[in-house]
């Protein structure tokens, strides 16, 4: 694998393996990925074959028990400052409305909270009215939208998405999907989406990994450049590649 200084993330011959109390449990094998900054990269697999291990990785949440971890050509060792993760529960703190939510990376950075900067990206995620809110007082995909703000407003140079959209109806989920694509056109974050939803990884990836296995490890990566395309969805091309991803994990399951 050829890196070069144009790399946003890379992992190297990164392997996992949790040490519990029951002993070690391997779940990721020797993996080496790149994605340059603006790429887009979807990961799909059956559960359990490290999907959420590698995005972790990633996010220098974890540290490979062998192989390396690069963002911007450095090692990574702990989480990084652009580097946002957004998960399915989106993880919102009850007792603060949807503004002390978004800004509250900005507080803990010790960054300057600009209003009129929060209530453009309210207003970009269409939950402009929502700012003085409570999160037990919106649906589902407007607290994925209060989240989403939460990781954009650190201006992220890399974006990790683990299910994000799974507990949401599939009309919500894909015009959540239509949103990041979108903002990824206009902000050009580098992507990196973990999905069970074949449709999601056409929609949102410019490559598509196909993992499986235990330990997990990739086992096909296919080239998908309309990923992330407007109207992309309900085309020829759109549907075929889907076609293909899942003869892959039919193949491999
Ligand atoms: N913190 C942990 N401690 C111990 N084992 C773990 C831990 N996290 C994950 N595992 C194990 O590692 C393996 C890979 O888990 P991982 O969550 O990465 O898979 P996944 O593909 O994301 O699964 P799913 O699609 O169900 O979310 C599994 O066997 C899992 O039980």
């Amino acid at each position: 694998m050829l890196h070069t200084s144009h790399e946003l993330m890379g992992c190297i011959a990164a392997a996992k393996m949790y040490l519990t109390d029951n002993g070690p449990i391997p779940a990721l094998s020797a993996t080496d990925f790149a994605l340059c900054p603006g790429e887009t990269a979807a990961i799909v697999g059956p559960s359990g074959c490290g999907k959420s291990t590698l995005l972790l990785l990633m996010a220098g949440l974890e540290q490979p028990t062998s192989g390396h971890l690069l963002f911007k050509g450095e090692p990574l060792r702990r989480p990084h400052r652009e580097i946002a993760l957004v998960l399915q529960d989106y993880g919102l703190f009850p007792w603060k409305s949807v503004r002390d939510n978004v800004e509250l990376g900005l507080k803990i950075r010790n960054e300057p909270i600009e209003e009129d900067r929060t209530n453009e990206l309210l207003t970009e995620l269409d939950i402009g009215e929502k700012g003085s809110v409570y999160p037990q007082q919106l649906s589902g995909g407007q607290k994925q939208r209060v989240a989403l703000a939460r990781a954009l407003i650190l201006k992220p140079s890399l974006l990790l998405l683990d299910e994000p959209f799974a507990a949401l109806d599939t009309l919500t989920r894909e015009r959540l999907q239509d949103l990041v694509a979108d903002l990824w056109g206009k902000l050009g974050f580098g992507m990196v989406v973990v999905t069970h939803n074949i449709q999601e990884a056409v929609r949102l990836g410019r490559r598509i990994l196909v993992m499986g296995g235990t330990p997990g490890k990739v086992l096909e990566t296919v080239e998908n450049p309309l990923g992330c395309t407007e109207n992309y969805r309900g085309t020829d091309i759109f549907y075929e590649m889907y076609k293909q991803v899942r003869g892959l994990l039919e193949q491999n399951g």
